[in-house]
């Protein structure tokens, strides 16, 4: 599959929620679709699943654009956060649909995460907790086997232990059927391990596209005296600096560890604190 996005944007009334992007995703991968809230992740994926038109610009699924095109829609599978199903249909009416609308779909999978989950099947979809919803749709989303399969935020609701379970499943099911698996999360560091490649979307652009490893490798802290730290950011390209009492912290993406000297320490960041500096208020860069 390739998504190919030229100058896309999309505006609703006086919000410009994509900005003219330009993006190529073609591997099989897990990628991680960051950025802070009303950065563009939803409606970008919402593009991507044709549930809408963009008003400029061109996306592309394998040369063709999904808008109301059954033959993309059916290779891609968005899970929202949540309302997904029809209230009134049970659990076992919404895998019975979601079956027939995928062509790929894979019923043992549905099978076993139902049991996974704990999720009864004669269940109306208005009865289910929140947690007990966003099961279901992370069923879908896997069993459905679209070779584009995106998932926005879909574990509200969710205790820890099933978001483990959800975590364990996508692995497995990405490494017996290796596809593109879009997920956004505001929860980095408890899935950064995940991503192959990280998105990060900032003010309806993309402000860094890269495998996560990289990015992992090259975030960088040096902490120290604010003199000593004055003196090592002179001439380098700083996301973010802080001090406080008389020390400092200078936040950096290299691609080579620096040298530090005197008192200065470096540390790496995780990931999702590098995501917070790098879409800080004040002008986002990367
Ligand atoms: N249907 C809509 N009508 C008007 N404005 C919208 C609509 N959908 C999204 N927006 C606006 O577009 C911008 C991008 O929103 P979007 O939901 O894509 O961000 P997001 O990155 O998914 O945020 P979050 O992390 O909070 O889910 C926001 O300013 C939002 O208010």
């Amino acid at each position: 599959m390739t998504i190919v996005a030229d100058a896309l944007t999309k505006e609703y009334k006086s919000t410009k929620a994509l900005k003219g992007i330009d993006i190529r995703i073609t591997e099989p991968k897990i990628y991680g679709l960051l950025g802070r809230n009303g950065a563009g992740k939803t409606t970008f994926m919402q593009l991507l699943a044709g549930y809408d038109r963009p008003s400029s610009g061109d996306l592309f699924i394998n040369g063709m654009k999904p808008f109301d095109n059954r033959a993309v829609t059916e290779k891609i599978c968005l899970i929202k956060e949540a309302d997904n199903f029809k209230k009134d249909l049970t659990v076992q009416q919404v895998l019975k649909i979601a079956s027939m609308f995928y062509p790929q779909w894979n019923k043992e999978l549905a099978e076993e995460l139902l049991e996974g989950f704990d999720l009864n099947r004669r269940r109306r979809v208005k009865s289910l907790s929140k947690g007990m919803e966003s099961a279901l749709g992370i069923i879908v989303g896997l069993a459905s086997n679209a070779p584009v399969t995106m998932m926005d935020e879909p574990y509200i609701g969710l205790d820890a232990a099933s978001r483990a379970y959800f975590y364990e499943v996508l692995l497995e099911e990405f490494q017996s059927n290796p596809r593109i698996i879009i997920l956004s999360t505001h929860l980095i560091d408890e899935v950064s391990n995940l991503f192959e490649e990280v998105i990060i979307f900032n003010k309806g652009s993309i402000l860094l596209q890269k495998s996560a490893e990289e990015l992992r490798e090259q975030s960088y802290c040096v902490s120290g005296p604010t003199d000593q730290i004055k003196a090592f950011v002179e001439g380098r390209h700083i996301i973010k600096e802080k001090s406080f009492a008389g020390t400092s912290q200078a936040y950096f993406l290299s691609v080579e560890a620096p040298k530090v000297t005197g008192d200065l320490t470096i540390s790496g960041v995780p990931m999702q604190d590098m995501m917070v500096h790098l879409t800080e208020k004040r002008g986002a860069r990367a």
